[in-house]
């Protein structure tokens, strides 16, 4: 018998979870989770996380001992242009990784150490790699491409990446199976709302564009991050406010964002605090679902005909609010939302449009860690 259990590996840039799958069917047999990393209540760093969850993994029940475990599948955000595939990890291979730090700093260190804590508890496992940047790989090079001067942009590998691939291919096709299509027949835009979060533009279960680019600062408004601004933002914050390169990453990474306008990096407070009147909040969110729209109006172009819209990660799969507030008076893009059905909550995936609306539109629990434990169970089993 050739063993067939899949640990998984998923750390964001506040979370750490992991996942004990039985392949090929993906039914989980352990999980858990450990949020907050850097906040109050939560743990210090990464490597403080990465301790809870050594500890976890080696406590009985969850097996990281087991003979029936075939390999360690990794969410590594960041993969440049050399990975496009789900990658065994091999010593050049975390170099490469380790090389891709500075255009994912909050991400891919705490990728490293992931690996590096699996590999100590089971060196004779193989670790395969999952990039959040593999499944924006097929965009064209115009959607790629930023206008700078080309050998400038080539010299130093700038271009637009785009990042929770893992998210966007697996909601993309989901959505599909709950139309009965196949996904090469739809086109979807993906809104990934969770603390970072990013859209999608995908035809026929490709890839087109998507919102994050050479870093995951692009884009949609996060907990802690601007999402896009314009870049003399930066220049001006420099030479007038004096503040270093590092202030204004930090201010743009760390500090701003729902967090930056009103306090707050959660949704649930935001919510809250505009149920009781706040002006701060209510900007907030008004900025962040402004934002939102703008990426409809703007993937709908680029896509032509649009069959669903699909919202996922902690905001978009539990915020009816923010998914309201997205969608209102879209009738003439064809987008029509059922309030009733909007305002349910469930943990499963489901359509909100109104019986008549020509754009489906859905609410899919993302499964980032049974996607990369697919694809690293079919790497790994050949
Ligand atoms: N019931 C809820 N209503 C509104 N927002 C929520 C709810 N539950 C979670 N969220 C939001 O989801 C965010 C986290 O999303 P998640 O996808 O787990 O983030 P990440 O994986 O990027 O760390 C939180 O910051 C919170 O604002
Ligand atoms: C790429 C990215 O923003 O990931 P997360 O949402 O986990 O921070
Ligand atoms: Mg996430």
């Amino acid at each position: 018998m050739n063993p067939t259990r899949v640990l998984v590996l998923n750390s964001g840039s506040s979370s750490v979870k992991y996942q004990l799958l039985h392949m090929p069917h993906g039914d989980r047999l352990a999980s858990g989770m450990v949020e907050r990393i850097g906040e109050d209540g939560g743990p210090a760093d990464h490597d403080a996380a990465f301790k809870l969850v050594a500890g976890e993994l080696t406590d009985d029940g969850v097996g990281i001992d087991s003979p029936e475990l075939a390999a360690v599948g990794h969410r590594v955000v960041h993969g440049g242009t050399r990975f496009t595939e789900p990658t065994v990890i091999d010593d050049g291979v975390l170099a490469a990784i380790q090389e891709l730090v500075p255009l994912a700093p909050l991400h891919n260190p705490a990728n490293i150490t992931g690996i590096k804590v699996a590999r100590e508890l089971r060196p004779d496992l193989p670790q395969v790699a999952v990039f959040d940047t593999a499944f924006h790989s097929t965009m064209p090079e115009y959607a790629a491409r930023y206008a700078i001067d080309r050998q400038t942009a080539d010299t130093y590998h700038v271009r637009r990446y785009g990042f929770h691939g893992t998210s966007h291919a697996y909601v993309s096709r989901a959505v599909a199976g709950l139309l009965a299509k196949d996904p090469s027949e739809v086109n979807v835009i993906v809104l990934h709302l969770g603390n970072g979060a990013s859209a999608s533009a995908v035809r026929g279960g490709v890839c087109v564009d998507t919102s994050m680019g050479l870093t995951p600062l692009e884009g949609l408004v996060m907990g802690t991050r601007s999402g896009d601004l314009d870049p003399a933002v930066v220049f001006h914050l420099a030479r007038v406010g004096g503040m270093s390169v590092d202030d204004i990453d930090t201010l743009l990474n760390k500090k701003s964002g729902l967090l930056g306008l009103c306090g707050d990096n959660d949704m649930r407070n935001i919510g809250h605090r505009m149920a009781e009147g706040d002006e701060a909040a209510r900007l907030a969110f008004d900025v962040y679902v402004h934002r939102v729209r703008k990426y409809i109006g703007a993937y709908t172009a680029v896509l032509g005909r649009v069959d669903a819209i699909v919202f996922t990660a902690g905001v978009g799969e539990n915020s009816a609010a923010v998914r309201e507030a997205s969608l209102r008076d879209l009738g003439s893009l064809g987008i029509e939302v059922d309030t009733v059905r909007n305002a349910l909550r469930a943990k499963t995936a489901r359509l909100i449009s109104a019986a008549g609306s020509r754009v489906a539109v859905a609410v899919v629990p993302t499964d980032e860690e049974l996607e990369i434990a697919q694809q690293t169970y079919s790497l790994v089993e050949q």
